[in-house]
């Protein structure tokens, strides 16, 4: 039993041919982390999920003003969204994208409403609410973005020991924290977008945030360049002189303590990472294989700058997977032990 105190917490179920609505059933069946989890999503989907799964789970629909009960295992509770056509595990089909993002915007409303303290998000499956004509749509972090009307949000991944952040004497393993300076656009696109002003914004958002939800009282974030060996003095590409340095120099007058910037190479290896709280990376596929070969599947994602909380998983929809009871619950665990933790300290 999970007490009335606990934070509530919505989890939407995700693009509903993937693995997302299993996974809200399995959390449901095994028991998850401190929180009065309620999956958004079609309440009929997830039954029938349950089964396939041979999970039992009771699935309780919530009347919209009716509190979350007390969590206990094997119960489901929903704040339900229908999906607009059947769906088949494995099968995109763009006719059930607003069934998505209508989980997100339920979601949103519960956490600006104060029914939730916080939301966590399966995945959805981006190519597909494109197909369906959500034209600049480019994931769950920049639509919380603009639901919320902030300019900027931070898209950081974590692994599992950011959960011990607060702890004294904590002696594990030292978390690794990796924020992205771009997110999800063609890599030709890169270059172009990491301007002085936005990496002054994100470098900001990142400090406070891992002051406000990590308790790091000073952080320490390590910066990677964007060319090979950060620009080899400018002989293979001028983005660390023109841009980056810059910006580090006018943010270290201000007080913040920022290595780099660092060729990515050598900046990800034991001894740089020593005493780093955050490394910036300039885009995804610098980062995150990174993050995700230190601890795929036990590391969550967090959009930091929001005026609420807000984690997801660390992978996509695996619709390989869909149906085969055979995704990894770990990553959802943790995301879910993350918001209940940032849901604690208030927003
Ligand atoms: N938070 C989110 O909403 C995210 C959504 N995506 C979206 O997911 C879709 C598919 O992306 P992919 O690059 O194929 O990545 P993916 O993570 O869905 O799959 C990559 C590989 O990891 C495996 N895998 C993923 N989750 C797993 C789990 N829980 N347990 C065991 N194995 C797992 C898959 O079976 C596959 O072999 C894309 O549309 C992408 O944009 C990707 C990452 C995060
Ligand atoms: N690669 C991370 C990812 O795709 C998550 O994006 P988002 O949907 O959380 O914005």
């Amino acid at each position: 039993m999970v007490s009335r105190d606990a934070p509530v917490l919505a989890l939407t179920c995700g693009e509903p041919a993937g693995i997302g609505p299993e996974l809200a059933v399995m959390l449901a069946a095994d028991g998850g982390p401190a929180a009065r989890v309620v999956a958004v999503g079609d309440p009929v989907l997830l039954a029938e999920r349950a089964a396939m799964l041979d999970r039992r789970v009771e699935i309780r629909v919530l009347a919209p003003d009716e509190p979350p009960p007390v969590a206990r295992r094997g119960l489901l509770p929903v704040w339900p969204v229908a999906l607009r056509t059947p769906s088949h595990p494995g099968r995109l089909d763009p006719a059930n994208a607003g069934h998505v993002l209508e989980t997100l915007d339920v979601a949103i409303d519960a956490c600006r409403s104060g029914r939730a303290d916080g939301m966590v998000t399966a995945p959805l499956h981006k190519g597909v609410i494109l197909d369906a004509g959500h034209a600049g749509f480019t994931g769950h972090t920049e639509y919380l973005r603009d639901a919320c009307g902030v300019a900027e949000v931070v898209m950081m991944l974590a692994t599992d020991s950011a959960l011990h952040a607060r702890e004294a004497g904590w002696r594990g393993e030292a978390a690794l924290r990796v924020a992205l300076a771009t997110t999800h656009l063609p890599l030709r696109e890169v270059a172009d977008t990491i301007t002085a002003p936005r990496l002054e914004r994100l470098l900001r958002i990142l400090h406070a945030d891992l002051q406000r939800w990590f308790g790091i009282t000073a952080p320490r974030i390590a910066v990677c360049g964007l060319n090979p060996h950060a620009g080899e003095g400018g002989h293979l590409g001028r983005e660390e002189l023109d841009v980056i340095i810059p910006a580090l120099e006018g943010l270290r007058a201000e007080g913040l303590a920022l290595d780099g910037p660092l060729p990515a190479d050598t900046l990800f290896t034991p001894r740089h990472l020593e005493g780093v709280d955050a490394v910036l990376a300039m885009y995804h596929d610098q980062g995150l294989p990174v993050l995700k070969y230190a601890g795929f599947g036990r590391a969550a994602n967090i959009t930091l700058g929001l005026p609420l909380v807000r984690t997801s998983v660390d992978h996509g929809t695996a619709l390989d997977l869909a149906g085969t009871g055979r995704a990894d619950l770990g990553s959802l665990r943790v995301a879910v032990a993350l918001a209940a933790e940032m849901a604690g300290r208030g927003v």
